[in-house]
């Protein structure tokens, strides 16, 4: 390994502390507030180095990107995830953010017009009920202790994610709201334990550990929730056509199709899904969405409550918006709420709850300055890209307002790396930016917040977290 890591005529700097034979495995020990700060800096030694820089993991080479050209390069040649992103092969497999590149592409063709504009306004009656539960379950803890407001989002998006893709009766909600969260939690904990020990990497090594057994024992509870919800839509749509079913009345005021009712049609029509896509596909996009959004949802409400100003122009589109209505929030509102998405965006700006995608390099790739060796893996740095100096002398700063002003943006398409870059980023960007919008909406014009985002620790298990217990507090408004 040794002689691998010396540096190669094209090769970009290497990260410092790498050791030999293994690299710089022994950075990845420690807790998950340590991991973050590891992934942290080694983006931002990229970003310094000029755009690219080298880290090991025994002897294998893991490039790690800062530089908007070749990100977006690379995000496209490379379409292959990283070996790693097989560890939750066993729950979400053909899911599309784990597929391989050729099934990925037919997939994600098929899947992208259940993602569109007006599919997910079709959504929006459901999200104002799912709202408007969230809002009265804070209502108790208001105006007299702080809140930590992580768990109620994970249900808030749970229920939404789960009502919109699955149509789940109420007999499998309660399943889903027990179970499922939770399950879903220990599994992603679970990765990152195996990813931290990179001894673990070895699936020769892996298959006879207890954690394995652990791994299977929570794969087949989620699997078998998933699958016995298929299973039944299935047999409930086989009974009536689904062709004559095209949307199904849900909440009281709205109607929509799940995405599980869309892709059984597809499948009626061409074949395309086996059984076992399909519980991966519905898993995919409830772990996909659920832990990002709920988390985004958090640092936005302790960005929120740490800047008064911020918080009052939020207050007064509202009222502008609602005229002192409490009604339910329509599509045509969310899109007035111009300050609040800038608000959003500026948030997720500085505070990625995805921080970092990895794709495997099975190509040679040239980039702009270097060269990335075929058999490889390359890490591109959403965060570093987000901070990047093209975003101007503030790009440190939080400032919604350059939201507002579209001249005073950065150009490069990578920049705006949220939701990642290139063509396989997040198909559920929309659709998240709406729950999002909607329950910040509900709860700014009832509740006052308080919090302060200049004293969060943060960890990283896949996706970048508040260390729990920091809390919120709330008033309710006059
Ligand atoms: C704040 C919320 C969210 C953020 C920050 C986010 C971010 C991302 C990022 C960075 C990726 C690329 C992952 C990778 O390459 O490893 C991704 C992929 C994906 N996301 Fe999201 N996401 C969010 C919400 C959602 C929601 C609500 C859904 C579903 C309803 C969703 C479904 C997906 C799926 C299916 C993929 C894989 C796309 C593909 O490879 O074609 N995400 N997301």
């Amino acid at each position: 390994a040794w002689f691998y890591m010396k540096p190669h005529p094209h090769s970009p700097p290497i990260f410092p502390g790498a050791l030999p034979f293994i690299g710089h495995s022994l950075l990845l020990l420690g807790d998950r507030k340590h991991l973050w700060d590891i992934f942290r800096r080694i983006q931002l030694y990229a970003l310094e180095k000029g755009g690219v820089c080298e880290t090991w993991v025994g002897p294998y080479s893991i490039y790690v990107i800062s530089d908007p050209e070749d990100s977006l390069k690379v995000s496209n040649i490379c379409l292959d995830k990283a070996y790693f992103y097989e560890f939750p092969k066993d729950l979400v497999n053909n899911g599309l953010v784990t597929a391989k590149a050729s099934v990925w592409k037919h997939h994600r063709k098929l899947l992208n017009p259940a993602f569109n504009q007006q599919v997910i306004n079709t959504y929006v009656n459901e999200m104002n009920v799912q709202a408007k539960t969230l809002v009265s379950q804070l209502a108790p803890k208001a105006g007299k202790e702080p809140i930590d407001v992580q768990n109620y989002f994970i249900s808030y998006i749970l229920s939404i994610v789960t009502r919109t893709s699955l149509k789940v009766s109420s007999e499998h909600q309660v399943l889903l709201d027990t179970t499922y969260a939770k399950t879903m939690h220990d599994l992603v904990v679970l990765y990152c334990d195996r990813g931290q020990k990179i001894w673990l990497h070895l699936s020769s090594i892996y298959k006879w550990s207890a954690m394995k057994r652990k791994e299977d024992e929570l794969t087949k509870k989620m699997r078998d929730i998933t699958n016995s919800i298929v299973q039944k839509r299935k047999s409930e749509l086989n009974a009536n056509d689904v062709s004559d079913k095209d949307s199904e009345p849900i909440s009281s005021s709205g109607k929509f199709k799940p995405i599980l009712d869309q892709m059984l049609q597809l499948n009626k029509e061409q074949d395309v899904f086996t059984d076992d896509d399909i519980v991966e596909h519905m898993q995919t996009l409830v772990v996909a969405a659920n832990d990002t959004s709920s988390a985004a949802l958090t640092l936005i409400m302790l960005i929120i409550g740490t800047y008064p100003n911020v918080q009052e122009r939020i207050f007064d589109e509202l009222q502008e918006v609602f005229q002192h209505d409490d009604t339910d929030i329509t599509k045509e509102n969310l899109q007035k709420l111009v300050y609040l998405e800038a608000v959003i965006k500026e948030s997720m700006r500085l505070y990625p709850v995805v921080p970092i995608v990895a794709r495997k390099v099975d190509v040679e790739v040239k980039l702009k300055n270097y060269t990335m060796r075929a058999g490889s893996s390359c890490m591109i740095g959403l965060y570093s890209l987000l901070r990047h100096p093209l975003w101007g002398p503030d790009a440190e700063e939080f400032r919604p307002d350059r939201w507002l002003d579209p001249a005073s943006l950065p150009s490069h398409p990578s920049l705006y790396a949220a939701f990642s870059v290139g063509k396989r980023n997040c198909i559920g960007k929309l659709f998240s930016m709406i729950v999002m919008k909607m329950a910040l909406a509900h709860i700014c014009r009832r509740y006052h917040i308080t919090g302060d985002i200049n004293n969060i620790e943060c960890e990283f298990d896949v996706i970048l977290k508040p260390v729990k217990g920091h809390h919120i507090y709330l008033t309710p408004r006059k």
